[in-house]
């Protein structure tokens, strides 16, 4: 560990036990010394709360780690554009940032510490900046609601087709807002499909008590509903490079990317056995079954194993993703792409460790309910 990341980790943990407290005097400072600065954020804040300092915190806690971060930041200050960020409000921010810890690090804050977050702020500033500048992209696109079905009791899955040309790649994500129901309030979902034609493309979304975007869209949103959509992001992309064979885990929705990837595959793969699990909590939530069989009875090279983790009489597999990945294999010599929450991402890379799989076969992102 750099010095650098000592001294930030080190003061972090002088504070990190009043997050909440720091979060509600960060933005206090914020928005008393530059009131303009409340259009940028949604009506209420309680979704917003812990977002934007969580995310600065993570950021300045793994700016040691260049390579995987560069292109985090970057996309990071390529999606800021949506909120309309100029520089001179990141130095608004990274001020309110340094004067927080201040106040609750008390007498234990020293200036070491203190030139740590603005070295560290400086970069990731420096970064996003630079890839927001670096972007042709508009900040974001309108995109129309072309199809919207309900799955099971919480589960939708929504068409949507922008104005205007978005490229991404398969496995990859971007924010959503819905804007006549919930302003401002932007929601990070994985595309569920490779691209299309027509530009179109799905996104699967829970609704769950305080998704607020995720409600809207499950539950309000229509066929002709408006949405915003930002710059697509994530780095859990296929391998084309890679002849190894492949397995995939997703939890939940966690399915959309890898969905995208199989798809992917199906343009051109001929080699490769993909093996996917797909874990849900009961049969209802396995809510895209039948089209993933269509695809496993249309391609040799695909298997599918469902796997129920709260279902006394389903007949399948049980249990969780995780442990069910470690039933089957062995593993060593395949690539992995593992989707779903923070949790079940967690405890997959746990098993994934004990059979030995090399972390660089493995794909992730760390996708979280931002
Ligand atoms: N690109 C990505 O990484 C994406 C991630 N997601 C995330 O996936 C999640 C999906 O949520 P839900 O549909 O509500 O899934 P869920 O909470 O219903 O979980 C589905 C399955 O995942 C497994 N699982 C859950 N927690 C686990 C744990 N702690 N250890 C091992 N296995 C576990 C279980 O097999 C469970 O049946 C959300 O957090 C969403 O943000 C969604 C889309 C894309």
């Amino acid at each position: 560990m750099s010095d650098l990341q000592r001294l930030l980790k080190e003061s972090w943990t002088l504070v990190e036990e009043q997050q909440d407290k720091l979060s509600g005097y960060f933005y206090a400072r914020i928005f008393l010394n530059h009131p303009h600065l409340r259009e940028l954020f949604p009506v209420t804040m309680d979704v917003q709360r812990a977002r934007l300092l969580g995310a600065i915190v993570t950021a300045v806690q793994t700016v040691d780690d260049p390579d995987r971060f560069d292109e985090y930041l970057r996309a990071l200050g390529r999606d800021h554009r949506k909120f309309h960020v100029t520089p001179d409000q990141y130095e608004v921010i990274g001020s309110a940032l340094i004067e927080s810890l201040r106040a609750f690090a008390r007498d234990e804050w020293t200036p070491e510490y203190d030139q740590a977050w603005r070295d560290a702020y400086d970069v990731i500033a420096r970064k996003m900046l630079a890839g927001a500048e670096a972007d042709p992209n508009p900040p974001w696109w309108h995109a129309e609601v072309v199809r919207h079905e309900r799955r099971s009791r919480d589960i939708g899955v929504i068409t949507v087709r922008p104005l205007g040309s978005l490229e991404f790649r398969p496995g990859q994500y971007l924010s959503v807002e819905c804007p006549q129901y919930h302003p401002r309030v932007w929601r990070t979902y994985s595309i569920a499909n490779a691209p299309r034609e027509d530009g179109s493309f799905d996104l699967h979304v829970r609704a769950l008590g305080a998704g607020w975007v995720s409600g809207a869209l499950v539950r309000r949103s229509k066929v002709g509903d408006l949405l915003r959509v930002a710059a697509p992001m994530g780095s859990m992309t296929l391998n084309r490079r890679s002849a190894h064979d492949i397995v995939m885990v997703a939890g939940g929705t966690g399915l959309a990317p890898i969905k995208s990837l199989i798809e992917e595959l199906a343009t051109f793969n001929r080699t490769r056995w993909v093996h996917v699990f797909i874990g849900a909590r009961d049969r209802d939530d396995l809510y895209d079954l039948p089209a993933l069989q269509r695809m496993a009875a249309a391609y040799p090279w695909l298997q599918l194993v469902p796997v129920c983790s709260a279902d006394p009489g389903w007949g399948g597999e049980e249990g969780l993703i995780s442990e069910a990945v470690t039933r089957f294999g062995p593993w060593q010599e395949h690539d992995f792409y593992v989707s779903g929450s923070p949790p079940m991402v967690r405890s997959t890379l746990r098993s994934l460790t004990e059979l030995q799989v090399s972390s660089m076969r493995i794909r992730y992102d760390a996708f979280s309910e931002h």
